[in-house]
C-alpha cells in the first residue's frame, strides 16, 4: 500500500462524506439553490487564493526537480482556475474583494499555511489531502449530472476531468511508498475534517 492510499483507507469514516456531502448532490442534480452556489463562489474563491500561496510554499520545499515540475504545473493550473472563479462571480454580480471569508474557511487556509513550518513531508500530505477532496467530490458531480447535463460544467471540467485527475495521481506518487508518519496522519485527518466543515458551511 503507498503512503497515499494508508492516509486515505485511515480515512474511510470521513472520506466518502465529502462526494455524497448535500451541497455536492444538490449540485450533481441541479437542485442548488443560486444564493448557496453563490456562497460557495466567494468562499471557494477566497480559499483558492490562499491555496496558490500555499502550492507556492511547498513548491519552494520540494526536495528535487522531479517533483517541483508536478508542484510547478498545479500552480499554473490555478490561473485558468481563478479566471473561471472571476469570470463567474463578475457575471453573477459578486465582488470578491467585499467578501470577508468565513471563520471555517480562514480556519482551513490558516491550517494549511501554517503546514509548511512543519516541512515538506507534512505540507504535502495536506496538499494531496485537498486536491483529492475536490477531485472526489466533482467526480461524484460529473457522474450523476452527466445524463441531465449542467450548469457547472466548467467547474466540473476543472476538478473532474482527466488532466486534474493525473495530476492528483502524480501528487499521490510524490508522497512515496512508505508508511505515513504520525504528523502526516494528523494533518490527512485535519484535511478530512476541514473539508466536510467547508461543505456544512455552505448549504
Ligand atoms: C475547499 C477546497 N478544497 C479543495 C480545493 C481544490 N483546490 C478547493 N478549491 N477548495
Amino acid at each position: 500500500m503507498t503512503r497515499a492510499e494508508a492516509l486515505l483507507a485511515e480515512q474511510a469514516a470521513v472520506w466518502p462524506a465529502l462526494a455524497e456531502h448535500p451541497f455536492v448532490l444538490a449540485t450533481a442534480d441541479g437542485t442548488l439553490p443560486e444564493a448557496a452556489f453563490d456562497r460557495w463562489l466567494l468562499e471557494d474563491h477566497a480559499f483558492v487564493v490562499e491555496f496558490r500561496r500555499f502550492l507556492a510554499g511547498v513548491l519552494t520545499l520540494a526536495p528535487d526537480e522531479a517533483s517541483r515540475d508536478v508542484l510547478a504545473g498545479g500552480i499554473a493550473a490555478l490561473t485558468p482556475e481563478l479566471t473561471l472563479f472571476r469570470e463567474e462571480l463578475a457575471r453573477r454580480g459578486l465582488d470578491p474583494a467585499a467578501h470577508t471569508p468565513s471563520l471555517g474557511c480562514a480556519s482551513y487556509t490558516g491550517f494549511m499555511l501554517a503546514s509548511l513550518h512543519d516541512g515538506y513531508e507534512v505540507a504535502s500530505a495536506v496538499l494531496y489531502g485537498v486536491e483529492k477532496a475536490y477531485l472526489d467530490a466533482w467526480t461524484t458531480v460529473r457522474e450523476r449530472a452527466a445524463a441531465a447535463g449542467s450548469r457547472y460544467r466548467e467547474f466540473i471540467d476543472n476538478w473532474a476531468a482527466e488532466p486534474f485527475a493525473a495530476y492528483v495521481a502524480d501528487l499521490g506518487t510524490l508522497l512515496g511508498g512508505d508508511h505515513p508518519t504520525e504528523a502526516q496522519r494528523v494533518a490527512f485527518g485535519r484535511v478530512a475534517a476541514f473539508e466536510v466543515q467547508f461543505w456544512d458551511a455552505l448549504v
